[in-house]
């Protein structure tokens, strides 16, 4: 694996790679070809997999968060890393997550991802309230509705590429369709480079293939904290228009953790956290606005 240095703002001009974006209340027009479900055309009334009626909110969001409270600890070494967030992501939509160090972005898209348990408050999937379900099921909720992408790619050494991307099908017990997965490997240009193994990829290749991995369930929303952290710039941008075609093309929805202001520059919307509540809510921002809202908040 290759270990570059991160992206910088200062490296690159801020340029919009996608001078379109979708709308934010629905996906693109390349939804209905997609071989990925459409980012959650979800609305209240639609059923949900685990059967259960939840009183869904009803603005149509793929995923939401209510009052969402993360404490670590108790009493006097309690840190409370999310201290009342309320936000809701439209299907279809990039949203990028921004904030200085230690304001709560890994903390909120763990708990959003299902991959934590808030405090308190509520976290939602469509009509599905899933932060009261018990853990097996959200378990296997979280591997039907949810595709994640590291920092750090998490690939299975050992494993062929192929491998690494039917893995978490397989441990659900529902392995994907061999053409799927051809297919998700060609989409992020990796045909050809199924029985490869990770070893013999660059950072850039690993990182798709993780992402092949991450989508070849159809997630409804894919969470990606850093994915371009450990990459180069141009190697970065590649990345990030891979995650702006899917979204654009495929009608994917996806909220990523970035401290970039050029990769939020991807993004359709950038959420600011600051010492766990969200100070800041912009549309379509430019890097330099971001960055001039970052560096009043010290970030
Ligand atoms: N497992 C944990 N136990 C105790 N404190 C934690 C734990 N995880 C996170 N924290 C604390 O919660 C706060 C928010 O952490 P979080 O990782 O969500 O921030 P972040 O904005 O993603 O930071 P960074 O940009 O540095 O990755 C920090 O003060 C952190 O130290």
């Amino acid at each position: 694996m290759r270990l570059l240095r991160p992206v910088q703002a200062c490296d690159m001009p801020f340029s919009n790679p996608h001078g379109r974006f979708p709308a934010h209340d629905g996906p693109g027009t390349g939804a209905a070809a997609s071989p990925y479900r459409p980012g959650g055309a979800l609305d209240a009334t639609t059923p949900s997999r685990d059967g259960t009626a939840d009183a869904a909110p009803g603005d149509g969001a793929v995923a939401r968060c209510d009052d969402l409270h993360r404490r670590y600890g108790r009493g006097a070494n309690a840190v409370h890393a999310l201290r009342g967030v309320t936000v809701a992501f439209a299907p279809g939509t990039f949203t990028a997550v921004m904030g200085p160090s230690g304001s709560g972005k890994t903390t909120l898209l763990h708990c959003v991802a299902g991959m934590d348990r808030p405090t308190s408050g509520t976290v939602w999937w469509g009509p599905t309230e899933v932060s009261r379900l018990r853990e097996r099921r959200l378990a296997e909720l979280r591997r039907a509705e949810v595709g994640f992408v590291f920092q750090s790619f998490n690939l299975m050494p050992a494993m062929t590429v192929e491998q690494n991307v039917t893995l978490p099908g397989r441990l659900a017990g529902r392995p994907p369709e061999r053409t799927a997965v051809r297919e998700a490997l060609r989409q992020v240009g990796l045909g050809g480079r199924e029985r490869h193994r990770p070893g013999q990829l660059s950072g850039g290749q690993q990182q798709r293939v993780a992402i092949a991995r991450a989508l070849v369930s159809r997630p409804r929303v894919l969470f990606a904290d850093e994915p371009t952290g450990a990459l180069d710039r141009r190697t970065g941008m590649e990345i990030l228009s891979l995650l702006r075609a899917g979204v654009e093309e495929q009608g994917q929805t996806c909220v990523m953790v970035t401290h970039d202001p050029v990769a939020a520059g991807y993004a359709d919307r950038v959420v600011v956290l600051a010492d766990g509540v969200i100070v800041d809510d912009l549309d379509r921002p430019s890097a330099a606005a971001v960055s001039a809202r970052l560096s009043r908040l010290g970030g």
